[in-house]
Parts: structure tokens; sequence; C-alpha cells
């Protein structure tokens, strides 16, 4: 049987990562969303809980993680995010393992992950499309958003690998700084290219 074909979907903080892979989803591609994953790996009775209580005490609560608490430890201090990675990303990884094992039979897969270029995830699929748009929609995105601060958005952009370079590095890049609509065709666009070309590979 031939293997799908996968996508990675990235983009930088506000850019319209999450937007772009439900487009995908809605073209009926199912999606491994990386952040959802840790979402439920931080959540009430995740498995993540007690490793990260241990490592940051009082960043957790009955709720889960205490997302804003944790942020402001590890966004802060490159070391503790290290180590906060260091827990997340190798559940992560096995998960994505079994979410395609599940779907061996399919034509195309996407990965949202957020980090792909930052954590060199992206020699693993074969495709790598970055979701981008104008710095200016980006920021006012970014900004309009309960909790951040221009501070606080400066900083996670640095720790972000810059959106110029993730485009040069892109197979094909999803303009999302474009109506919903035409974001939407591009995306049912792309979707049947990866589809035809596969079958006639
Ligand atoms: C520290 C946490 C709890 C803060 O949660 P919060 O809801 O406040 O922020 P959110 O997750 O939406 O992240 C905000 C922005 O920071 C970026 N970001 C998150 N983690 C990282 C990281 N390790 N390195 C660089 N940027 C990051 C995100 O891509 C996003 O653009 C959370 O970000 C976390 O657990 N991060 C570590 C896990 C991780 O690496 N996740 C990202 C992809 S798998
Ligand atoms: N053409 C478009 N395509 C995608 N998103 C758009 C578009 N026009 C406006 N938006 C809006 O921009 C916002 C993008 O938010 P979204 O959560 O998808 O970003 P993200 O890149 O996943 O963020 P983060 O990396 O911070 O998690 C949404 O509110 C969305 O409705």
């Amino acid at each position: 049987m031939k293997k799908p074909t996968i996508v990675g979907l990235t983009g930088s903080i506000g850019m319209g990562k999450s937007t772009v892979a439900d487009m995908f989803e809605r073209a009926g591609v199912p999606v491994f969303d990386a952040d959802a994953e840790v979402r439920r790996l931080q959540g009430p009775d995740g498995e993540l809980i007690p490793a990260i209580e241990q490592a940051f005490p009082g960043s957790t609560g009955p709720t889960g993680v205490l997302r804003e608490r944790l942020g402001e430890l590890v966004f802060a201090d490159s070391d503790a995010l290290a180590r906060l990675e260091a827990i997340i990303h190798p559940v992560v990884g096995r998960n994505r393992t079994a979410f395609l094992a599940e779907h061996a039979d399919k034509p195309l897969l996407v990965f949202d992950i957020p980090l792909l270029f930052e954590k060199g995830g992206h020699e693993a699929v074969d495709y790598v499309v970055v979701v981008s748009a104008p710095a200016e929609a980006q920021r006012e995105r970014v900004l309009a958003r309960p909790g951040m601060t221009p501070e606080k958005f400066e900083h996670i952009l640095s720790l972000q690998v810059p959106d110029a370079e993730k485009r040069a590095k892109a197979d094909y890049i999803i303009d999302t700084g474009q109506s919903l609509k035409d974001t939407e065709q591009a995306v049912a666009a792309l979707v049947e290219k990866l589809i035809l070309e596969r079958v006639s590979d």
C-alpha cells in the first residue's frame, strides 16, 4: 500500500495556522494538531501533569496546567523552556506516530506543528506548508488576544524562526492576509494538487 503524503503545516504566532488546519480538515484531510495534543496532555488528568508539577512546582491546578503561569516561567528563561520541551515533545512525537499508523490508508495527512522548523521536524514530512500574512496583520491579530502585550509578543517572536526564513524554506505558502474565503479556496486547490500528484507519481 502506498504511504500517505505528509504535509507539515507551520507558521509563526498569529499567522492563522489553526484556522488553515481547520480548512484542511473540511477538505477531508486528517490533521494531527500538535498544540491540541499538548493541551490534552496538560489538561485536567493529563498524562504530563505530574512531571510538569514536579519540574515547575505550582504550575498546575485542578484544571491542569495553569498556562499563563507556566508561560511566565518558561518564556522568560530558555533553560526552563528546554526542560518543559523535554517533558512534552517525546510524548507528542509518540502520539504522532500512532496517528500515522491509524491513517496509513489515507492519501494525504497534515501534521500541524507550530515549531516545525525550530525543532527540526521538517525533514520528516514530504512537503512544508507555511501559513503567512503581512507582519501588520499578524501583530494586530495577536495583540487582540486577551492577556497579550507588545513585549510578550516581541519575545515570543524572538523565540521563533522569522517568517521570511520560513517562507524561503516552504514548499508552499498559504496566504492568510486575504479573505477567509480566498484562503479556503487556496487550501482546497493545494489538497487537490497534492492528491493528484501522488496518484501520478
Ligand atoms: C508554556 C505554555 C503552557 C503557554 O501556553 P499559552 O496557552 O499561554 O501559549 P501558547 O501555547 O498558545 O503559545 C503562544 C505562542 O508561543 C509559541 N510557543 C509555544 N511553545 C513554544 C516553544 N517551546 N518555543 C517557541 N515558541 C513557543 C506558540 O507557537 C505560540 O505561537 C505552552 O506554550 C507550552 O506548554 N509550551 C511548550 C510545549 C510546546 O513546545 N508547544 C508548542 C508546539 S508542540
Ligand atoms: N484569510 C485568513 N486566513 C486565516 N485566518 C484569518 C484570515 N483572515 C482573518 N483571519 C483570522 O486570524 C486569526 C488567526 O488565528 P489562528 O488561531 O488561526 O492563528 P495561529 O497561527 O494558529 O496562532 P498561534 O500560533 O498563536 O496559535 C483568526 O482569528 C482568523 O479568523
